[in-house]
């Protein structure tokens, strides 16, 4: 892959906040399409790289999704509670040992076959996140734990599995409403043929 990284020359970076992450201002020299030279200033929030997988019981026709608060949600006056993936930071972890850890964590079920979909950026104007996607065959032997998240943590989740028509149909009454989730029910429907029981 080509890329055009010799254009841009990081001139200064001010961290305006240091606490869970980092959010800093960064001051850029950018050359632009046709040559000129433009002084550009960002802010960048530093969040880590991250997980997220789709686990789908064929038998059943369920997915497996984990419902928590989610405080932006909250705050823009959203239903506040949001039915995901499981998910979770890499915690300098492999990325898939990270989303088995999680999948454990979050849902109970031990994952047998783990198979890399793709990486993406969800907020790529602002925030350094790349989130890795898989997806897991699951049946329900492999539930071995009840999920539900990290005492610890304070996580307080719920663990829903729901019918994959039911979880697409909920996309567009804007029950699901996060990009992860989005992305990953829609693979399910472009890839149904090769998933199936
Ligand atoms: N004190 C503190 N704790 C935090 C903060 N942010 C997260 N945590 C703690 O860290 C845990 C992170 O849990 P994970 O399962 O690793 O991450 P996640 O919150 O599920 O995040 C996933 O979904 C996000 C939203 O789509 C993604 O942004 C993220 O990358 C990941 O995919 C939370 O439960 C919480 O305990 C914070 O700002 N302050
Ligand atoms: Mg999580």
């Amino acid at each position: 892959m080509t890329h055009d990284n010799e254009r841009v020359k990081i001139v200064s970076e001010k961290t305006l906040s240091q606490g869970w992450t980092r959010l800093s201002t960064y001051e850029l020299d950018y050359i632009d399409r046709d040559g000129k030279h433009q002084r550009m200033q960002r802010e960048i929030y530093h969040r880590g790289e991250a997980a997220a997988i789709l686990l789908y019981d064929a038998k059943r026709d369920v997915v497996v999704l984990v419902k928590q608060f989610r405080l932006p949600a909250y705050l823009t006056d959203q239903p506040a509670w949001m039915a995901e993936v499981p998910a979770g930071l890499l915690d300098e972890d492999h990325p898939e040992e990270a989303i088995r850890r999680e999948a454990m964590e979050e849902t109970g079920y031990r994952l047998r076959d783990v198979r890399f979909l793709f990486k993406a950026f969800m907020s790529p104007g602002a925030i350094t996140e790349i989130i890795h996607f898989f997806y897991a065959p699951i049946d329900m032997s492999d539930r071995i734990e009840k999920g539900g998240g990290l005492e610890e943590e304070h996580e307080d989740i719920e663990v829903l599995e729901i019918r994959l028509n039911d979880a697409l149909a909920m996309i567009e009454t804007g029950e699901i409403c996060d990009g992860k989730t989005i992305m990953l029910l829609q693979w399910a429907a472009l890839n149904r043929a090769s998933i199936a029981a």
